[in-house]
């Protein structure tokens, strides 16, 4: 176990601390909505000067940006006289519509989408059952996001090196999930005490920032044990940190590469990125040292209780995986892979809930057949809850956190078994949200059927799958293959708990006069509108 004091004391006074958290503060402006207003605040420029300078810098990226020979058409033209330039910049606030052209035209051979900083291959999906079979070092999901993450600018290279956040996953906590739900479930338990409001009266909350907050309590407590887990000042990183990235990369794109090295130094957001790696990489090294100092402590063959993710990852490194230097960054991206995804979703599940409240009922009844109306379930129950399994599906199907996944680099020429080129450093895609709204995949999309999943489970043979976690050549929510996402089964029964919670508890409601707030894409990334709240109020029926 890991204690907070000790780190602090090992990296120095909490003053000292402070002062670095304090710089941090100071210009990322402390929360996560306001970091996001900083992302946002160029709409305080004069709005008109700021087009014409994007269109500028746009007119000249376009001609800089890598064009491969690849031999597909381009969607989402409006004309054969369109520029480049217009067609890159629609797509930062227009995907949906141009992969969506693409889909209609090109579902079943290829298409091209073109991105500010580069272009995209979306291919059928009919292509990812042999795609699935060649190995990494052929087709990278790893250079995919660095490249998308502009990684030498936002200090992401190092994931190319070691996959070591993946190996963690696959090898600690899937195999030991249920003793790590049941951690998760401890500091649910705090979160709802501490964040969550427990009003009598109808109550409007910012549901996004307590879930935030919430799973980024529940990963941690499992990333880095507790009390660990409870430090403010790792919280704060964990949930900024994400969002600076977001920022230094999207600005960056609308630059042409050959200014990247000279705006990456006038960048705000890379100076936050890069003070909060600085925090990070102090906390984890006062972690690692605390870490030792215990392990050094305990008695031989004394039996040591089931370790954090952290404590896995030092104890399972090579090379330099355990210097606080590669092991800082590497857990907060490891935040970054799931506190937001994980939060975006519980969010627009309880949305979902909100907007079709008849669902309440029937999953409330099956929560409680299930666990018997205890708090203390066996967290192997959360399989048992098939209807809450099949409500989370679909929300998911509506609310898909990217357009475009899996996404994956080739590293070397490749030719598929049609005779289809793909040549190296080409980045390939696949229409993962189009795919969830065909109608002759899924009848009548447009309508949220919450048990749709459920009603499929019942058939003869079908009870194993179509699963909230299931992974099919229709299914990519969670990507495909070998580099699916390895945190699926514990963010899947992560949100079930939180959802158990919120169902039981409370009641939920839109707020007054209000819809289900929509999403907005900025490329093909999805978000919820940050200013969307809810109402919520105890339940007065039990
Ligand atoms: C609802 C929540 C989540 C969603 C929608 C999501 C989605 C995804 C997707 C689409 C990928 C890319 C897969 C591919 O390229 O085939 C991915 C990768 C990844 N996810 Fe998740 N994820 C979620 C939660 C989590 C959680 C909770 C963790 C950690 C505990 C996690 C850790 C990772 C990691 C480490 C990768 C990179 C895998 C690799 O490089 O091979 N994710 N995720």
């Amino acid at each position: 176990m890991l204690h907070l004091d000790p780190v602090l004391s090992v990296i120095g006074t909490n003053s000292t601390y402070e002062v670095v958290y304090d710089s941090v503060r100071l210009h990322s402006k402390h929360s996560v909505s306001e970091s996001f207003g900083t992302f946002v605040a160029f709409e305080a420029l004069e709005r008109s000067h700021l087009i014409c300078f994007a269109l500028a810098l746009v007119a000249v990226s376009s001609f800089i940006v890598p064009h491969y020979q690849i031999k597909a058409p381009t969607a989402g033209c409006w004309s054969l006289f369109e520029p480049t330039c217009l067609l890159r910049l629609r797509f930062i606030i227009n995907s949906r519509d141009i992969i969506s052209d693409g889909y209609q035209r090109f579902k079943n051979s290829a298409f091209v989408v073109k991105r500010l900083d580069s272009d995209l291959l979306v291919l059928s999906n009919k292509y990812l059952e042999e795609l699935r079979l060649l190995p990494i070092t052929k087709l990278s999901n790893a250079h995919a996001q660095v490249k998308n993450m502009l990684g030498k600018y936002t200090y992401s290279t190092f994931l190319l090196e070691s996959n070591q956040h993946v190996r963690v996953l696959q090898n600690h906590l899937i195999p030991n999930l249920k003793t790590f739900l049941s951690r998760a479930d401890e500091e649910l338990d705090y979160s709802f005490e501490t964040d969550v409001p427990r009003p009598h009266d109808w109550t409007e909350v910012d549901i996004q920032k307590i879930l935030q907050i919430m799973v980024a309590r529940v990963s941690s407590a499992v990333f880095i044990g507790n009390p660990a887990c409870r430090n403010e000042y790792w919280l704060k990183l964990c949930l900024e940190f994400p969002i600076n990235l977001f920022a230094t990369t999207f600005i960056m794109r609308l630059f042409p590469p050959f200014l990247h090295p000279v705006i990456s130094w006038i960048l705000p957001p890379r100076y936050w990125l890069r003070q909060n790696l600085k925090l990070g990489k102090q906390l984890v090294t006062s972690m690692i040292s605390d870490y030792r100092k215990q392990s050094a402590l305990k008695s031989e063959g004394e039996v040591k209780e089931k370790s954090n993710l952290l404590e896995w990852m030092i104890e399972n490194s090579s090379g330099n995986e355990a210097d606080p230097e590669t092991l800082g960054p590497r857990l907060m991206f490891l935040s970054l892979a799931s506190i937001h995804s994980t939060s975006s979703a519980a969010s627009a599940a309880l949305f979902d809930l909100c907007a079709h409240p008849e669902y309440v009922e029937p999953l409330r009844q099956e929560i409680l057949e299930v666990t018997g109306g205890s708090k203390n379930y066996c967290k192997e129950d959360l399989s048992r809850l098939w209807k809450l399994d099949s409500f989370l599906k679909e929300s998911q199907r509506f609310n898909p956190p990217i357009l475009l996944s899996p996404q994956r680099v080739a590293l070397t020429d490749l030719t598929l078994s049609d005779g289809t080129i793909i040549p190296r450093n080409t980045s390939i895609a696949f229409p993962s949200a189009a795919l969830l709204m065909d109608p002759l995949l899924v009848p009548s999309p447009e309508t949220f059927d919450g048990f749709r999943s459920y009603r499929k489970r019942l058939q003869p043979g079908e009870s194993t799958k179509h699963l909230m976690v299931s992974i099919d050549k229709n299914h990519l929510y969670f990507g495909h293959g070998k580099q699916a996402c390895p945190g699926r089964f514990f963010a899947a029964n992560e949100i079930k708990m939180i959802m158990i919670r919120f169902l039981m508890e409370f009641d939920l409601r839109l707020c007054d006069g209000k819809e289900r707030p929509k999403s907005f894409t900025v490329d093909e990334m999805c978000f919820a509108d940050p200013r969307a709240k809810m109402q919520i109020r105890k339940r007065r029926d039990i």
